[in-house]
């Protein structure tokens, strides 16, 4: 089996790659009949000559290969017909972007697999960037709080070579006895603990939380079913939720009342409750200043995300009480890092983590028969036509909504 490592193409370039010379080495040690080349590129954030050090064939042409992996969306004159390709494609939601991606798909006969349907049989993502997300996030988060009170000044995450550089930087900054609230406990917000726990960060229970005062910084992280409760007042559960969004309703101004800075790193699900809405925000009770907002929801359930922002531009202002945009340092502005690609400002690591995913879980599907059923669950598109699973794409295909 002959893999390809492709080259990123899409813009602003993306200097991730799916395995790092060191991933391709350990799949060709335990798979003797894989073989990899890799596509030539001035942008990944290993060098061509990281890759040939390792013994890897840098190439400028893919076409001898079967299976071709990357990150981003491939460009459409750049895919290569009747080939197996592993990429996010952003398609599974119908984004209306990559419709014509999706059908050039289909008319180039390709084989797409999407790292984002890549699961378990339980349904549980296996590969995926979200803990980088969460590491990158929690870091610009406290970035956008030393600049908003200019009490310090942290250098760009996109600069620093690693999380152990990142973590470096946040020990060297004092803060006064803020509350800082994370929200999620999944990929994206352990991710997130991570760094709190690096910056030993006292954690505290929710009651603590809520009631008491501290001599210290401290967080408390939550989840669903702490931010949320039922209408009816029975007692919810975070499955409860899952199943019955719509019987909920945010139980989180609690939190923003004692809250200096919230990092939000939870997934919203449709139907859910807003965590806190505009009106909410413009109460005089509504303490928060600060929010990294890791989620990334635009104008929903975190209120004060009104847009994404970009790793050129991470923080804007929003000002609750006109409902717009402002300069962050305003008093009354609350400053927002909307960052919507967080790891690629940590390519090397969220790279190797990747790829130490992708071999694990995925590399091993071509050569024991799929015995797992990875494969299958994540072929989108065969012999020109949607997979049973994805046929629910079919009228975005054709144009149709
Ligand atoms: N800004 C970025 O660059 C970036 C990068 C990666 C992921 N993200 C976003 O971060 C969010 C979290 O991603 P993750 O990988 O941590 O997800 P995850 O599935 O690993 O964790 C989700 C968390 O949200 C909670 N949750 C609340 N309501 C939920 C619901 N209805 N369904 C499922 N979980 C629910 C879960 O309990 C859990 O704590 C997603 O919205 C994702 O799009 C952003």
């Amino acid at each position: 089996m002959k893999f390809g490592i492709i080259r990123e193409r899409k813009n602003p370039p993306d200097r991730r790659v799916v395995l790092s010379p060191e991933e391709c080495q350990n799949v060709l040690s335990k798979f003797p009949k894989a073989e990899i080349l890799v596509e030539s590129s001035p942008i990944r954030v290993f060098s061509d000559q990281e890759y040939a050090d390792k013994g890897l064939k840098v190439v400028n042409d893919l076409e001898t290969c079967e299976v071709l992996l990357g990150v981003k969306e491939v460009p459409i004159d750049a895919l290569l017909p009747n080939k197996k390709y592993f990429f996010f494609s952003h398609t599974i939601k119908k984004q209306p972007y990559n419709q014509e991606l999706l059908q050039a798909v289909l008319d180039k006969n390709i084989e797409l697999y999407d790292h984002e349907v890549i699961t378990n049989a339980k349904g549980a993502r296996l590969v995926a960037f979200g803990r980088y997300a969460g590491i990158v996030g929690a870091y610009n988060g406290f970035r956008a709080y030393g600049l908003k009170y200019d009490l310090f000044q942290l250098p760009k995450a996109e600069s620093l070579l690693d999380q152990q550089a990142l973590i470096a930087e946040l020990k060297k900054i004092q803060l006064s006895n803020i509350k800082i609230l994370l929200t999620g406990k999944g990929r994206v917000g352990n991710g997130a603990k991570e760094m709190l726990d690096a910056m030993e960060l006292k954690k505290v229970s929710v009651s603590e939380y809520l009631n008491d005062s501290f001599e210290e910084p401290v967080y408390c992280q939550i989840d669903a079913s702490e931010y949320n409760k039922r209408k009816d007042a029975v007692r919810g559960s975070k499955a409860d939720f899952f199943k019955n969004p719509g019987e909920y309703r945010s139980d989180f101004f609690r939190f923003a009342k004692v809250t200096d800075f919230y990092i939000a790193g939870h997934f919203y699900g449709d139907g859910a409750p807003y965590l806190y809405t505009r009106e909410d925000a413009k109460q005089q009770e509504f303490k928060i200043k600060v929010v990294a907002d890791i989620s990334c929801d635009i104008d929903g359930p975190v209120a004060s995300t009104v847009r994404s922002s970009t790793i050129a531009e991470p923080i804007y202002g929003y000002d609750p009480q006109s409902e717009t945009e402002t300069d962050f340092k305003n008093e009354d502005a609350i400053a927002v890092m909307a960052v919507d690609n967080l790891p690629c400002e940590l390519p090397r690591d969220a790279s190797v983590g990747f790829g130490d995913a992708f071999s694990k879980y995925v590399i091993p599907s071509f050569f024991n028969g799929d015995k797992d059923g990875i494969l299958e669950r994540a072929l989108m598109t065969q012999n020109g036509k949607l997979t049973q699973r994805y046929t629910y794409l079919q009228n975005y295909v054709d144009g149709k909504e």
